[in-house]
């Protein structure tokens, strides 16, 4: 029986797409999941290949040759340990796995720790693109066992979107770093989707645009410097139609936002690493405050809005590019920053351009705005902070009064813009050189003795701060 190069566990919607990938690509696999369905499903999407699918675990594994390289795409959590636990007596020493999935940085850790003790290859694999990434080229962030990666190189590479000719795929370090990487690709990804919700906002209650003309400035923008994937879809969804009440679906979705954990995480590490991403945590925040409904209805009765009309509408709409380009910019700006953070913590040598040059295509995040990033980190791979740039200090100079515009009417006019607001007012924290938390520690000092120190003289000190002479 001839063997198969690769075989994937977990067959929804992104195992059974990259595998088809794979397939598609010349590579012979296999795949597995215990739901006949998705094998059936599987086996007729990729007659025209040399693939198959196995209901049984054990026959699976036998079809694959030596060492053995198998890839999960399950959802993340304790299935993923599951799934290792019923693999690990059915494999041979040097075997490798790959876990694509969205997991948690330290389960990744623990996983490829015990993996290597019992003998096994084992990596973990950030994936973005979502159903047609993965049909047809994602961006892929592998971390971990190096020599494990360069076994599966010219498979992933083949799969993954190109930009200019070159791989949205790179090793991206050791350890968990392939999943951290994701992680914070995902808190970004909720940034920008929560600033166009706020953009949506705007134009509908603000300006008074409908559906249609909601789509045509999305459309617009999309040609210019916020073309970006997710301002593409977002564009798309003014246009569908719902059957069952006849009007547009958008209307008709409830604005109770979900999110599967990736966003909180990292505001969790951001919090522990001290490294203020504030943006992104209003991102999350907003879906969480979401689903306070009944509570929203019940306030928005008592504690009616202010009128919500804007007059100028053309000058409004414009400031209304600059303001979601400002925060676009800031949204980035903030994940970059944490990743520099955690490559110093966690020692995960990451490398900002080539994160920025692998994110430019088939991710979720991918955006003409990524290729600024990317030059900026190839000038300077030391940069500071995106902000350090003298092109984006360019860009952000020129769309900043827009962008104050339109955080200032919003807040008149009782619209919540919590990541727009939030995204301002960092800027304006980072380049304050004299802040005013030196009260802080004065009040610190005042109420704990928790000691200061002086601007001129070095050493720490405490004063008695009820006597006036110190
Ligand atoms: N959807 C997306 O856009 C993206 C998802 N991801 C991540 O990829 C992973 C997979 O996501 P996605 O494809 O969307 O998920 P789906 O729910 O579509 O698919 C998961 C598959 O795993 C199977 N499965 C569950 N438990 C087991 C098990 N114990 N043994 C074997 N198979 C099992 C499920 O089978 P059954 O239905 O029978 O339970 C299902 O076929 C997740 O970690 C997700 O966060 C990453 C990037 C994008
Ligand atoms: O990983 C992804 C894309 O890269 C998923 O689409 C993302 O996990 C969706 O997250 P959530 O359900 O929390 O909105």
């Amino acid at each position: 029986m001839n063997k198969y190069t690769l075989g994937m566990i977990g067959l929804g919607t992104m195992g059974r797409n990259l595998l088809l990938n794979m397939a598609d690509n010349g590579y012979s696999v296999t795949g597995y999941d215990k739901s006949p369905d998705m094998l059936k499903k599987l086996e007729e999407d990729g007659k025209a290949h040399q693939l198959k699918g196995f209901a049984v675990l054990e026959d699976f594994i036998q079809s694959l040759e030596l060492p053995r390289r198998i890839v999960l795409l399950v959802p993340a959590g304790a299935i993923v340990d599951s799934v290792i636990q019923e693999l690990v007596p059915l494999l041979d020493k040097g075997d490798l796995i790959i876990d694509s999935g969205n997991s948690h940085f330290t389960d990744t850790s623990r996983r490829a720790e015990e993996l290597a003790a019992q003998g096994f290859h084992f990596f973990g694999m950030g994936i973005s693109g979502g159903e047609e990434g993965a049909r047809f080229g994602p961006s892929m962030m592998p971390g971990g066992d190096k020599e494990a990666y360069n076994a599966v190189k010219p498979i992933l590479e083949a799969v993954s979107a190109k930009v200019n000719g070159d791989p949205c795929v790179a090793y991206i370090g050791p350890g968990a770093s392939g999943h951290f990487v994701k992680m914070v690709h995902n808190g970004i990804e909720y940034s920008v989707m929560q600033i166009l919700a706020e953009t949506y906002d705007l134009l509908k209650n603000s300006l008074g645009y409908n559906n249609e003309q909601i789509y045509a400035t999305f459309d617009k923008w999309n040609n210019g410097r916020l073309k970006s994937f997710l301002l593409e879809v977002t564009k798309d969804i003014f246009k569908v139609k719902d059957v069952k009440s006849g009007g547009y679906l958008i209307d008709v979705i409830k604005d109770q936002a979900k999110s599967k954990g990736t966003g909180k995480w990292t505001s969790q590490v951001s919090m522990d690493l001290q490294l203020p991403i504030p943006t992104i945590n209003e991102s999350v925040s907003a879906r969480d405050l979401s689903k306070f409904k009944t509570l929203r209805v019940a306030l928005g009765a008592a504690l009616p809005h202010p009128s919500q009309k804007v007059e100028h509408t053309e000058e409004f709409e414009a400031h209304l590019e600059q303001a979601l380009y400002f925060a676009m910019i800031t949204s980035y700006a903030q994940g970059l920053h944490l990743l520099a953070q955690a490559s110093i913590e966690f020692k995960y040598e990451l490398n900002l351009q080539e994160i920025s040059q692998i994110w430019r295509g088939g991710c979720i995040i991918r955006a003409v705005l990524l290729e600024d990033i990317y030059q900026a980190y190839k000038k300077q791979p030391e940069l500071p902070h995106l902000y350090s740039d003298e092109s984006i200090q360019k860009q952000l100079k020129d769309i900043l009064p827009g962008t104050r515009n339109v955080v200032v009417t919003a807040i008149n006019h009782g619209i919540a813009v919590p990541c727009f607001a939030s995204a301002l007012t960092y800027y304006d924290s980072l380049r304050t050189a004299n802040s005013p938390l030196n009260l802080t520690q004065a009040q610190r000092d005042f109420f704990g003795a928790h000691t200061f120190e002086r601007t001129d003289s070095e050493g720490i000190f405490h004063a008695n701060w009820n006597e006036n002479n110190i």
